[in-house]
């Protein structure tokens, strides 16, 4: 099943001038790393297509099922760039909470949190008040909140953003043992350390695709004498310097 983002426009406010201009966005099988620069839009393509944001124009879809749909949001999980640390509620106790309102009974999202907060790391933190967690560690929570459930698409905001390097080796570890099964969307500033390792790259730029394809096409693009290690940021920079 294949999210689809048909003729999308959308604008925050009606008098504003669109974000997204008539987006035509098919997220293809395995991980895709969306890249562009601040104000691009990547979060609103991402809110867009977890359906928590409706375009003004057009329309989202997963296979048939319509992103209005209740089922919809059950196949579909997204971490957005902020995550809110519920109060009062432990780790465990948040990632639970995610799993329920997605349908699962209390008993399954019980366990299953105990299970996606191992997987990222944080079971040692599972009882902790997340309030009371650093940055980087509620970004694991929210990591954890969207495996929680097992949907079929995961569409993640920054997740490593704040991150120390033993972390997002760990991330990385997580997305390469999803299985084939999973498509991922994952927006990132952290050119070098996902776009090289990802199925994938989509650049977005003022609203529009700029590149979607994948990661060695995209790679392509960096110069030839680029250093070993640093291609993706060349390719990176070579498509933001070249957009018309
Ligand atoms: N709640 C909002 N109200 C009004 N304008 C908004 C709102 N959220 C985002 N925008 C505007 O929409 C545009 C796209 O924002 P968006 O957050 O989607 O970009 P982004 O590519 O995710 O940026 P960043 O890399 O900084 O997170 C920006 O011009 C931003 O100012």
């Amino acid at each position: 099943m294949t999210l689809h983002l048909r003729a999308c426009t959308y604008a925050y406010r009606p008098w504003a001038r669109p974000v997204l201009s008539n987006l035509d966005y098919q997220l293809p099988p395995g991980v895709t790393v969306l890249l562009g620069p601040n104000g691009a839009g990547k979060s609103t393509l991402l809110r867009l297509a977890a359906g928590v944001t409706r375009p003004r124009t057009g329309n989202v879809h997963l296979g048939d099922l319509p992103s209005r749909a209740r089922a919809y949001r059950g196949a579909v999980a997204w971490m957005p760039q902020h995550i809110t640390a519920m109060t009062a509620l432990t780790a465990r106790e948040q990632v639970a909470y995610t799993g329920w309102l997605k349908g699962m009974n209390r008993t399954d999202a019980w366990t299953a949190s105990a299970t996606a907060l191992a997987r990222v790391d944080l079971a040692d933190q599972a009882d902790t008040r997340a309030r009371r967690l650093s940055g980087g560690q509620l970004r694991r929570v929210g990591v954890a909140a969207a495996l929680v459930h097992q949907a079929r698409v995961l569409l993640l905001d920054e997740p490593t953003a704040g991150m120390d390097p033993r972390q997002r080796r760990i991330f990385r570890d997580v997305l390469a043992a999803l299985t084939d099964e999973v498509t991922v969307l994952l927006s990132t500033h952290d050119v070098a350390d996902l776009a090289e390792e990802s199925d994938h790259v989509t650049v977005l730029q003022a609203g529009r695709i700029r590149y979607t394809g994948t990661t060695d096409g995209f790679l392509a693009h960096a110069p030839t004498d680029a250093t070993p290690g640093r291609r993706a940021e060349a390719a990176y920079t070579a498509l933001s310097e070249t957009s018309g």
